[in-house]
C-alpha cells in the first residue's frame, strides 16, 4: 500500500448523520444458504423499516454481482473478495447514518468475522438465516441446486462447496419453522431493544 496516502477527517461526522436520520447506522448481515429466505426476508424487513420512515439500502448477493462484484465467480478466493469488497460498501453506507441490509450466502466464519472487525461493535448484526438443506433445496427457486446435483454447476454451496453456520449470530431465524412476517417481527423487536431505531 502507498505511504503517500492521508486520511482527511470530514466535518460531518456519522452519529450527526445518524441522528439527523433518527437511528443508529448498523449492518444487518443476512448469511444463509441459497435458498434459505435471505432475499426474501432483507426486502420485507426493508419495506418494513422504509414504511416506519428509517432510511435503509438493501445490497443483495445476485444484484451485486452485475455491477460490483461482476469480475467474480464462485471460487474460494473469489468468495473471499466478494464478501471484503461488500464489507468495505457497507461501512461506507453506517459511515453515511443508513440501516444497511445485506444478503449473500458469505459461506465462511472468517470473512463474517472480517467484516464484523471492520466496523464498530455493536454495529455488525448477523442474522442467520437457518434453513436445512433439504427444504432448500426443495424450494429450488431458480433451479440451481438441480444443475449442482447434475455437475452442471461446479462448487455449489451444500453440494460441493462448504457453508459454515455462525456460532454465535445475534439473530437465529428458524425460517422454516416461522412465517416471514413473524421473522421480521422478531428483527424489529432486536432493533428497538438494542436502540437502534425508536421504541
Ligand atoms: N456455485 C454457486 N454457489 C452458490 N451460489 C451460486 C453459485 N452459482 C451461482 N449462484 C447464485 O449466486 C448467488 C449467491 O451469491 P453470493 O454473492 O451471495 O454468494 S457468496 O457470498 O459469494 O457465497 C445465489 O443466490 P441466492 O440463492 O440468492 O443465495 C445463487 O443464485
Ligand atoms: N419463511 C418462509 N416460508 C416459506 N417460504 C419462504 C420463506 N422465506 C422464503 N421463502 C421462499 O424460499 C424461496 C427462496 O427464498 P430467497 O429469499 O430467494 O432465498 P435466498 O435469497 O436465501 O436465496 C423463495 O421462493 C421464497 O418465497
Amino acid at each position: 500500500m502507498s505511504n503517500n496516502i492521508v486520511w482527511h477527517d470530514y466535518h460531518i461526522k456519522k452519529l450527526q448523520r445518524a441522528k439527523q436520520k433518527k437511528q443508529k447506522s448498523c449492518i444487518l448481515w443476512f448469511t444463509g444458504l441459497s435458498g434459505s429466505g435471505k432475499s426474501t426476508l432483507a426486502n420485507a424487513l426493508e419495506v418494513k423499516l422504509y414504511e416506519l420512515n428509517f432510511h435503509t439500502y438493501l445490497l443483495d448477493g445476485d444484484n451485486v454481482r452485475y455491477g460490483l462484484n461482476k469480475d467474480l465467480g464462485f471460487d474460494e478466493n473469489s468468495r473471499v473478495e466478494s464478501i471484503r469488497r461488500i464489507g468495505e460498501v457497507s461501512k461506507l453506507f453506517i459511515d453515511s447514518g443508513i440501516i444497511t441490509l445485506t444478503a449473500f450466502i458469505s459461506p465462511f466464519i472468517k470473512d463474517r468475522q472480517m467484516v464484523r472487525d471492520l466496523v464498530e461493535e455493536n454495529e455488525f448484526i448477523e442474522i442467520f438465516v437457518d434453513t436445512p438443506l433439504s427444504i432448500c433445496e426443495e424450494r429450488d427457486p431458480k433451479g440451481l441446486y438441480k444443475r449442482a446435483r447434475d455437475g452442471e454447476i461446479q462448487e455449489f454451496t451444500g453440494i460441493s462447496s462448504p457453508y459454515e453456520k455462525p456460532d454465535n449470530a445475534e439473530i437465529h431465524i428458524l425460517n422454516a419453522e416461522l412465517t416471514i412476517e413473524q421473522n421480521i417481527d422478531k428483527i424489529i423487536l432486536y432493533l428497538k431493544i438494542n436502540g437502534y431505531i425508536n421504541a
